[in-house]
């Protein structure tokens, strides 16, 4: 679908890139010529996706552990990230999410997901670009978000505050920073069922078919899709697109929110919920 080497000489550095729509992008990236870094809590799960991409690529991997919560732990990933070469492209992809009625979260339960999902991609966002400011280099971001952050949905109300707060971020940056040659972009996913999102969202769903009438297409999304979309937004071809978020779920937004078959769930399915946390 891409110029060979279309990403050739590109650095980019992927948070939650050893998991799900991370990966994905990460070795679609690397397919077409870019060195990458990953960065995510888990050393193990990044060092083997590092070792298949850089196996099936050819490509440049660093796997660095990081926790996206911490301030600190970000400022030494992208330390540790541009020793290895200046850093071209930030994707804010790692992300948190649980699902439970709004009455029954703590404040500790709303901070858990505000802290990565936020917090987090504020913190590399800045780390990214102070660093291109001071070098004098353009840079581009890309977020993973939601179409929650523009239809708002229920049941999952830190994660579509978190969501909402970076594309805010994305608008506001994409003005700021644009005399700095730093661009901005997003992608609202619908419904793209990988382990993260069948764990934490459709936890005893797995094997159900998408319900008709859920999207437009009536089948969910394939983590190459968005892979494709991400590489449009990163590559040369979208230098006019800045501050955008664009939606890729089959069009699902235009038919419901995605909170409909939440909200007819009994008390009994609530505490079914509650428990397999
Ligand atoms: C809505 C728009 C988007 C829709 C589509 C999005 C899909 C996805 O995002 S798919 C990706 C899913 N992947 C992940 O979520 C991976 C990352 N997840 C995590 O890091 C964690 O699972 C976590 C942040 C979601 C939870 O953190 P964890 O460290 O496990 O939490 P603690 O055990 O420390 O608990 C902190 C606090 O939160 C309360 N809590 C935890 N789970 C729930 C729950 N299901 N319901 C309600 N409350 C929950 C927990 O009880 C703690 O509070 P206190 O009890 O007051 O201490
Ligand atoms: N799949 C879907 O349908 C949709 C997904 N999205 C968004 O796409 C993104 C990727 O989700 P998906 O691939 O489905 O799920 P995953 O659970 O696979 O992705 C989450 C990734 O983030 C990493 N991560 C989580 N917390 C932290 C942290 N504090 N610091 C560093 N890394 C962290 C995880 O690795 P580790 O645990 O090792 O840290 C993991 O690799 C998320 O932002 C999600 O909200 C949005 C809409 C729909």
């Amino acid at each position: 679908m891409f110029a060979d080497g279309l990403l050739a000489g590109k650095r980019i550095l992927i948070t939650g890139g050893g998991t799900g729509l991370g990966a994905a992008m990460a070795e679609r990236f690397a397919g077409l010529g870019a060195s990458l870094v990953l960065c995510g809590r888990r050393e193990e799960v990044l060092r083997e996706t590092g070792e298949r991409i850089a196996a099936a690529t050819g490509a440049r991997v660093d796997a660095i552990r990081c926790d996206i919560r911490d301030p600190a732990d970000v400022d030494a990933l992208f330390d540790a990230a541009w020793a290895g070469g200046p850093v071209d492209s930030l994707v804010n992809n790692a992300g948190a999410i649980f699902v439970a009625r709004s009455e029954h979260l703590s404040h500790r339960a709303f901070d858990a997901v505000l802290a990565t999902s936020l917090h987090g991609s504020i913190y590399c966002t800045l780390a990214a670009g102070k660093r291109w400011i001071a070098a004098g280099r353009p840079g581009s971001v890309l977020s993973i978000l939601s179409t929650a952050a523009i239809t708002g949905r229920g049941f999952t109300v830190p994660t579509v505050v978190s969501k909402t707060g970076v594309l805010a971020m994305t608008k506001s940056l994409a003005v700021e920073w644009a005399s700095k040659r730093i661009r901005l972009v997003a992608i609202a996913p619908g419904t793209i069922p990988t382990a993260g999102f069948m764990a934490k969202v459709a936890a005893g769903r797995e094997g159900e078919p998408e319900a008709p009438g859920d999207n437009t297409l009536e089948r969910p999304g394939r983590p190459d899709e968005l892979a494709d979309l991400a590489t449009y937004l990163l590559s040369p071809a979208a230098d006019y697109i800045n501050g955008e978020m664009v939606v890729l779920d089959g069009g699902r937004h235009l038919r419901n929110s995605g909170v409909e078959d939440l909200l007819k769930r009994s008390d009994a399915e609530w505490e079914a919920q509650r428990a397999r946390r």
